[in-house]
């Protein structure tokens, strides 16, 4: 897996300190500047080029009714996503970002749609995952297989030029897995991490809590113990998908930004199963989804923004690529001190 250069870094951080503003003054952009340069590797950086990419699967856990919409759901946003209807659309297209849908795992049949707003990649693994609070959510194959379908995504986007990946999910029910998944590989307890997901109530929630202890004391006894083992047991096919995703990013060496409550479990996954990974990861915003703060912690990572979103479908990543992309343009263009002959601070 490749390093960051952080020869390049420290370039890029004597760059900022001589660069026409009071050291420091545009904050967290300036870190962003110096975590790219190592990474794309130069610099000053050059524009991104972003990808993006939706993985989709259902969930056996909605029979436990843990969400506030149906299964169905997961199919129908799919059509919307191809018909340039979803949030993401509206997103991408402003920002130029091209998109990408990748089926792992939809449980209902959906027409084959038209791909003007985004590429459908259908590769269903299975008719969504099994039952979670009641048996292993997929089996090894199973589990490989959507590992593969996001390592060969990001590999792909990595041999096209691209230098931002962006992974999103969609997929109902899909909180339950996170959080399970976030308890199990962080030690917080399912009440710490557990949220209200696309909407459920209070009642909805405490059982959503059981359902999540459940699964946890479930794969315990079937002997779980790597992030692979419970990521089979209590995870879902697009969050291997992603997890996959991320791990090819890293082997790549290519910049990977995370979403929401669900991509960051995929990211811990990945964290755990490879340390190294987590060198390449970068959080875009903190979910409105209880545990997301703490997941992102678990990582060592900062959000960039904090708007109250709990979308999914890589909004929030989405959201940050203009302010990433103005990180590397200050950076690159702004004069010197010397340059525009702009006296330097008196005292530092
Ligand atoms: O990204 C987030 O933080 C986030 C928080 C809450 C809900 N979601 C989205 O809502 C769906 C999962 O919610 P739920 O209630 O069905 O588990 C799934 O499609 C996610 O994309 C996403
Ligand atoms: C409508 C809807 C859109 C979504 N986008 C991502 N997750 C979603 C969940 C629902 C329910």
């Amino acid at each position: 897996m490749p390093s960051p250069q952080t020869a390049l870094s420290e370039i890029a951080r004597e760059r900022q300190s001589q660069l026409t503003k009071p050291a420091g003054s545009l904050g967290f952009l300036e870190d962003l500047a110096i975590w790219f340069a190592a990474r794309l590797p130069a610099p000053t950086p050059t524009r991104l080029k972003p990808m993006l990419a939706i993985f989709a699967a259902d969930h056996g856990v909605a029979a436990e009714g843990v969400s506030a919409f149906p299964a169905e759901v997961t199919a129908q946003m799919v059509i919307n996503f191809m018909n340039g209807g979803a949030a993401i659309n509206v997103l991408a297209r402003q920002h130029q970002i091209s998109l990408s849908v990748i089926d792992v795992g939809v449980a209902t049949d959906y027409p084959v749609p038209a791909q003007n707003s985004a590429r459908l990649y259908r590769t269903p693994i299975a008719k969504g995952t099994a039952n979670l609070r009641r048996q292993a959510a997929m089996s090894e194959a199973e589990c490989s297989k959507a590992w593969q379908v996001g390592h060969a995504t990001a590999f792909e986007a990595a041999k096209a030029g691209k230098t931002l990946l962006i992974g999103g999910e969609m997929g109902i029910a899909n909180t339950t897995a996170a959080a399970a998944l976030i308890c199990a590989l962080t030690g917080y307890q399912p009440a710490d991490i557990v949220g209200h997901g696309t909407g459920i109530d209070t009642q909805a929630k405490e059982l959503k809590i059981q359902v999540v202890q459940d699964a946890l004391q479930r794969a315990q006894a079937a002997g779980a113990h790597s992030a692979q083992d419970w990521l089979r047991e209590v995870g879902g096919l697009e969050i291997a998908a992603l997890a996959g995703f991320y791990a090819g990013a890293a082997e790549a060496g290519v910049p990977a930004l995370l979403d929401g409550f669900i991509t960051t479990a995929a990211a811990l996954v990945a964290v755990k199963d490879n340390p190294a990974v987590a060198e390449w990861l970068l959080a875009s915003h903190v979910s409105q989804e209880q545990g997301h703060r703490l997941a992102l912690s678990a990582l060592g990572l900062t959000p960039m923004l904090d708007l109250g979103l709990r979308l999914g479908e890589a909004s929030g990543a989405a959201l940050c690529v203009p302010l990433l992309q103005s990180a590397l343009a200050l950076h690159g263009e702004m004069a010197t001190f010397a340059e525009a002959g702009v006296a330097a601070a008196k005292m530092v």
